[in-house]
């Protein structure tokens, strides 16, 4: 069994998919260890399910590109998101997990992640997790719904019982309109294909640029009136005050382009790019105030990754609004606008499982402090509490809790264990020469553990050391760091390898000596034979952590594995590695 292959699979539950035509969404809920013992004080997640235990928990969001379902696939596999984990909690097992997924993909891709992965899709409507995702959000998420208007975002408070009817306008690479009249009661009243997909699609084929950020950043600096004719243009600069319409109205998106005699190379793709997506933008609100009107609603909610919470959209979106209704109806966004269908999977686990910690139910909680997002979701009664996020790759943002060291070695029975300044030198599964004793093969050693917990440990700035074997595992995350660090810039395994051996070539500094990364974690050598068996064990625990870090900072045909690799930029407990 590879060591990584335990590492999270009793902590993660309940990963839903939604799979639409240019982006993947996955959301999870990882547990941080079933039993405990920290008190609910704004700083953790705590779920007790109905037999008082604990669960500690955050919830992770992640996209990937629809045409680069590989790297989610390889993302699933490496983070072991397809095991199940109220199963499997010593890790042996390696059932797969049926998974809730939906959108489009779910059905075009369920043969793939069942061959690759081993994952059986449970698909769920598409509109239904919408809903499901928009309506758990606005009663679970405070500060979730906010209207965007002049430059200014303000939060909507949400009233529970005043929330229906609303239209949903969940703009993806097509845009979706649902009037939503309850839990699970709604009806998809239109749509319009002029959506995400042709503001990246025609962005794309304008601008020459290669991915909706790059679009994005370009609209920023551009000027629609360069392209767009305006009401101004026609009028000979006055407004058209009779109809309602000023003169910097536009009159015609893209218009100018037939009177200018210009070419396509003659603009500025920055220009193209922002008449673009007022275009889009302009239109989308158009028809979702026309929608909202056919069935008298006063709220619309906008959501789909099209929006990324960017002003000059939401602007453009909530202007149309405001503007066609004369005021009458509100144009919303939501903080989650890209997961709703990801997380009406995901919420719809509570519908299908009936066992404890399964169930997931929205939970209100008053006295944390949050840094950027809250969350509060609860499995069975109790309260979750997301308290900060951080983020590992592009892409990824994870809820972090609290910043203690939470993953601690499980070898604390001392007995029989030589020690060298106040370290256990614990077995090894290693042929390596050196002083350490011989592990049994199919046991995990301390070096599988480093490994497995490196990349939840890296993220803490402090710990509270449970036993003297914490002490070794705190060293070998700190060793992994420089480790990676040195593989960073390896395309290959081949140079990762020499950088690896280079590395082992170095002295290795012990307590006492200046270089030893953490003065004062362990007691000073008493005796020159006793710094050298330190320092001896310490370099054959570090061989044997190189080896076995290759093997997963590296693919089998030699090529990085970018989520290992990312983890190089880390600093652990605040020292910086070079
Ligand atoms: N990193 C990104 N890469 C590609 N498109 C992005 C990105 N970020 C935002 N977008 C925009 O979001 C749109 C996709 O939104 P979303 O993920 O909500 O839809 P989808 O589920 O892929 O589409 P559909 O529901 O129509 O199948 C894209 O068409 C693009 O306009
Ligand atoms: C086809 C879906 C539902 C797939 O998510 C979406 O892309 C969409 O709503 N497109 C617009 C289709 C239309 O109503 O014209």
């Amino acid at each position: 069994m590879e060591t990584q292959d335990f590492r999270f699979s009793s902590q993660i539950s309940h990963l839903a998919l939604d799979i639409g035509g240019t982006l993947i969404k996955l959301v999870y809920f990882s547990s941080n260890g079933d039993h405990c013992e920290e008190s609910r004080d704004g700083t953790s997640i705590v779920v007790r399910n109905n037999g008082g235990s604990v669960l500690q928990g955050k919830l992770c969001f992640a996209k990937f590109e629809t045409r680069k379902i590989d790297d989610c696939l390889e993302f699933i596999r490496f983070n072991i998101l397809h095991h199940s984990g109220d199963q499997h909690q010593n890790g042996t097992a390696c059932d797969k997990l049926t998974v809730k997924a939906t959108g489009g993909g779910a059905f075009k891709f369920a043969d793939l992640f069942k061959e690759k992965l081993g994952i059986v899709f449970d698909k769920e409507d598409e509109m239904h997790c919408l809903v499901g995702g928009a309506n758990f959000l606005l009663k679970t998420v405070p500060r979730e719904a906010f209207t965007y208007l002049d430059g200014q975002k303000e939060f909507v408070e949400i009233d529970h019982n005043d929330l229906y009817p609303y239209l949903l306008v969940n703009i993806g690479s097509g845009v979706s309109m649902i009037k939503v009249d309850g839990d699970g009661e709604y009806e998809r009243i239109s749509g319009t294909s002029l959506g995400g997909g042709t503001f990246l699609g025609l962005g794309k084929l304008l601008t020459k640029c290669k991915s909706f950020d790059e679009l994005l950043e370009l609209s920023h600096h551009g000027n629609n009136r360069v392209i767009d004719m305006l009401v101004g243009d026609i009028y000979g600069g006055t407004d058209y005050s009779k109809i309602g319409l000023s003169s910097t109205a536009i009159a015609s998106s893209f218009g100018k382009a037939i009177s200018d005699g210009k070419e396509l190379e003659d603009y500025q793709p920055e220009d193209v790019a922002r008449s673009l997506l007022r275009m889009i933008s302009n239109n989308i609100g158009q028809i979702a105030y026309l929608n909202a009107l056919r069935f008298d609603l006063k709220r619309i909610f906008f959501g789909g990754f099209f929006i990324r919470g960017l002003e000059y959209t939401m602007d453009t979106i909530s202007v149309a609004v405001h503007f066609w209704s004369r005021g009458e109806a509100k144009a919303m966004f939501l903080t989650h606008e890209g997961f709703l269908g990801a997380l009406g999977a995901f919420a719809s686990y509570n519908k299908t499982q009936s066992h404890d910690t399964n169930d997931l139910k929205p939970h209100h909680h008053h006295h944390h402090t949050v840094q950027q997002r809250e969350e509060t979701f609860n499995c069975s009664g109790e309260i979750s509490v997301l308290t900060s996020f951080d983020s590992i790759v592009p892409d990824q943002l994870v809820f972090q809790i609290g910043n203690k060291m939470v993953y601690h070695s499980s070898f604390v029975e001392e007995e029989g264990i030589t020690k060298a300044c106040g370290c256990p030198l614990l077995p090894l599964k290693s042929h390596i020469k050196g002083p350490a004793p011989v592990s049994e093969q199919d046991r995990t050693d301390i070096v599988d553990e480093a490994i497995t917990f490196f990349r939840a440990n890296v993220f803490f700035t402090n710990f509270d050391i449970k036993s003297p074997a914490d002490k070794l595992l705190i060293y070998l995350t700190f060793y992994i760091n420089v480790a990676l660090k040195r593989l960073e810039g390896c395309r290959t395994l081949a140079v990762g390898t020499k950088a690896i051996i280079n590395l082992g070539l170095e002295d290795i500094p012990v307590p006492g000596e200046a270089e030893f990364p953490f003065p004062g974690l362990f007691p000073l050598p008493q005796s020159n034979e006793e710094a050298d068996l330190f320092r001896n064990y310490l370099k054959q625990v570090r061989e044997e952590t190189s080896g076995r870090l290759l093997s997963v900072a590296y693919r089998a045909n030699g090529t990085p594995n970018k989520w290992w690799l990312a983890f190089a930029k880390r600093k652990f407990m605040n020292v910086v590695v070079l």
